[in-house]
């Protein structure tokens, strides 16, 4: 089964506050978004890697794809001012593809077991994407009161990568950039438009680094601390 992945990688990492793009930060001497590239690089179901870029920050990332061996890149494409640009300017550039995972270059530890399950559920399904269940109770607050508890057996935590028929993917951010709606993630588009999303339970160590503490976590995983 073959499928393309765009990696939106364009962002300022302003909540890591490192003053640079986050994901040309190193851990343990391999910069984030190289691990999070090899990951693909090594699935031979990927047939192609687009990855969105800040068009300012285009010859680091060339130098790292280069220095590092990524070979499977067919686009470097630049980046939006939300997440969700940069993905619909990704999507441009796929070809010929049937299936389109779409994944934050700031996941480095996604495994290639659930990239295989959510392709295999994308291609029965249409749309299919990563959750963990919510471990903390969870309120809904106004102001500085609770307004209400919120049931939690139904909440999952949603990560990346989430997987699409590749015409659904399209559809649904063509729909999404015409009504000027902005979503946080790319299946709440796909929902949108009335299309079905299935739950593939995902990981708790594949996270997003997003803020400093996020790093101790990483640097637990690397070192081996942390079993699934
Ligand atoms: N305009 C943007 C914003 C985000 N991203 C990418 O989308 C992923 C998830 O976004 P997030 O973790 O929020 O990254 P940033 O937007 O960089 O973080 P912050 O909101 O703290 O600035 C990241 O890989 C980021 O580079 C992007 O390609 N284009
Ligand atoms: C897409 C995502 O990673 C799913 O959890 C998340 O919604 C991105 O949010 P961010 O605010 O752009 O980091």
């Amino acid at each position: 089964m073959r499928y393309d992945v765009v990696i939106p990688a364009a962002g300022q990492g302003k909540r890591m506050k490192a003053g640079m793009n986050k994901q040309l930060m190193e851990l343990q001497n391999e910069p984030l978004i190289v691990r999070t590239l090899k990951v693909f690089e090594n699935d031979e179901w990927c047939r192609g890697i687009i990855v969105v870029i800040n068009e300012a920050e285009r010859t680091q990332f060339e130098q790292l794809f280069s220095r590092f061996h990524i070979k499977k890149i067919t686009a470097i494409v630049g980046g939006g001012k939300e997440r969700q640009h940069s993905v619909y300017n990704g999507l441009q550039a796929i070809k010929n593809s049937d299936i389109v995972l779409i994944h934050d270059g700031a996941r480095p530890f996604v495994t290639i077991e659930l990239i295989h399950q959510l392709v295999n559920e994308a291609k029965e399904h249409g749309a299919a994407i990563p959750a963990v269940r919510v471990k903390d109770t969870v309120k809904k607050v106004r102001g500085q009161f609770v307004e209400e508890t919120v049931e939690r057996s139904s909440l999952w935590a949603v990560q990346t990568p989430q997987a699409f028929h590749v015409s659904l993917a399209l559809r649904a951010h063509e729909q999404a950039q015409k009504d000027g709606y902005i979503g946080t993630d790319d299946a709440s588009l796909v929902e949108r438009i009335g299309g079905k999303v299935k739950i593939v339970e995902g990981d708790y160590r594949n996270i997003k680094l997003t803020t400093p503490d996020d790093l101790l976590f990483a640097e637990a995983i690397l070192s081996g601390w942390v079993s699934s």
